[in-house]
């Protein structure tokens, strides 16, 4: 396991006491000023660079589909692949508004997936029934967060400074809500939600679906790769190696809902020191998003309502962190200015 730098606190305090300089009442710029101080300290730089962001789709299948735990077919999955590849997906379109480089990796659909330009590295095709057997074998789990990595050394090599891994898998609410439980420690009525959108009969099963996995496992300590290989998936455990491998290389992680906050969750358990390279972009409908978010010690930057997946809400907070940057980068100093500052104390 590579080993995950500590950021650069040296620039951090550099960057706390820039923005006491700039040309506004001091804390004026709100949550954008904590951004900037926070991408100083992870970049190692007082005066962060533009992010050059490149976003991962991971995507993978779940045989826990076949409780009937989502609103929409399995299928679904290799038809938003192609979409994906095609440009018509909303990530799709969030990524060429961004101008953010844009990956999908195919790492565990049950349909052959050859003719599409992917990333081909299916590790099986579709996970186990995790009410039922594990998710993966431990060997299959660690393929999959090495997929992860692997896509994570891609796109750092293409010059990615900011990481977003993305999801796309019917079912896959179902095993994020199990390991959400189990890392921490919350009953599945606090985390378990309707996904894409399933009735309260199904929402229901869901719950019990979730309790039967968790019970299956067990209550003994377990480390964070057997978690995945029982409750996770395989696009699930790719994006918990993306983050690992984005980490260990220094380069900031930001993520999206509820699946990949899972994803994150199982990386924290396998690196603790990877928690400070996580920033959270927004809140999902999805119950246990808020929960999940606050067991990392991470506030969202927005809440839309949105409950999709692929990447969409940290595609859709990137200019949020951009605008951060360029103020901090771009504004005039008191003295620079020549504007008075701060008179009374
Ligand atoms: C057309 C469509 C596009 C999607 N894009 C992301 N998801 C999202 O919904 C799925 C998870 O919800 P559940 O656990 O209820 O199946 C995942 O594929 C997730 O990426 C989609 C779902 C659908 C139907
Ligand atoms: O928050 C998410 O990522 C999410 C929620 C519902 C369905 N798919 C994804």
């Amino acid at each position: 396991m590579p080993r995950i730098p500590a950021p650069d606190s040296a620039a951090c305090l550099a960057a706390a006491a820039r923005q006491q300089q700039l040309t506004k009442p001091a804390g004026s710029l709100g949550k954008l000023e904590e951004l900037a101080i926070t991408l100083a300290g992870l970049q190692g730089r007082d005066i962060p660079l533009p992010l050059k962001p490149a976003i991962t789709v991971f995507a993978g299948d779940h045989g826990v589909c076949a409780e009937g735990v989502s609103a929409y077919p399995p299928e679904v999955t290799a038809a938003m692949v192609a979409n994906f590849v095609h440009g018509g997906a909303a990530i799709s379109v969030l990524a060429r508004a961004n101008q953010a480089r844009l990956e999908v990796v195919d790492a565990g659909v049950a349909a052959d997936l050859a003719a599409l330009p992917v990333v081909h590295a299916k590790v099986r095709a579709g996970s186990g029934n995790i009410r039922r057997e594990p998710a993966m074998s431990a060997k299959q789990c660690a393929a999959a967060l090495e997929v992860g990595r692997m896509a994570a050394r891609r796109a750092i090599a293409d010059g990615a400074s900011l990481l977003i891994a993305g999801d796309m898998g019917i079912g896959n609410t179902t095993p994020s809500a199990a390991l959400i439980c189990r890392l921490t420690g919350h009953r599945p009525e606090a985390i378990v939600g309707r996904g894409t959108g399933v009735g309260d009969q199904a929402l229901h099963l869901k719950c019990q679906v979730v309790a039967d996995a968790l019970a299956r496992v067990g209550s003994a300590p377990l480390d964070g790769i057997t978690l995945l290989a029982e409750l996770g998936g395989l696009e699930i455990a790719a994006i918990a190696g993306f983050y690992l491998e984005g980490a260990a290389q220094g380069v900031p992680l930001l993520l999206d809902g509820f699946i990949s906050t899972a994803a994150a969750l199982a990386a924290q358990a396998i690196a603790p020191d990877i928690t400070p390279w996580l920033l959270a972009s927004h809140c999902s409908q999805e119950t246990g998003h808020a929960l999940a978010l606050a067991s990392l010690g991470l506030t969202p930057l927005i809440d839309f309502g949105l409950r999709l997946g692929e990447g969409s809400g940290a595609a859709l907070a990137l200019p949020l962190l951009q605008q951060a940057i360029a103020l901090h980068a771009g504004m005039a100093t008191f003295a620079e200015a020549g504007v008075a500052g701060k008179s009374a104390p």
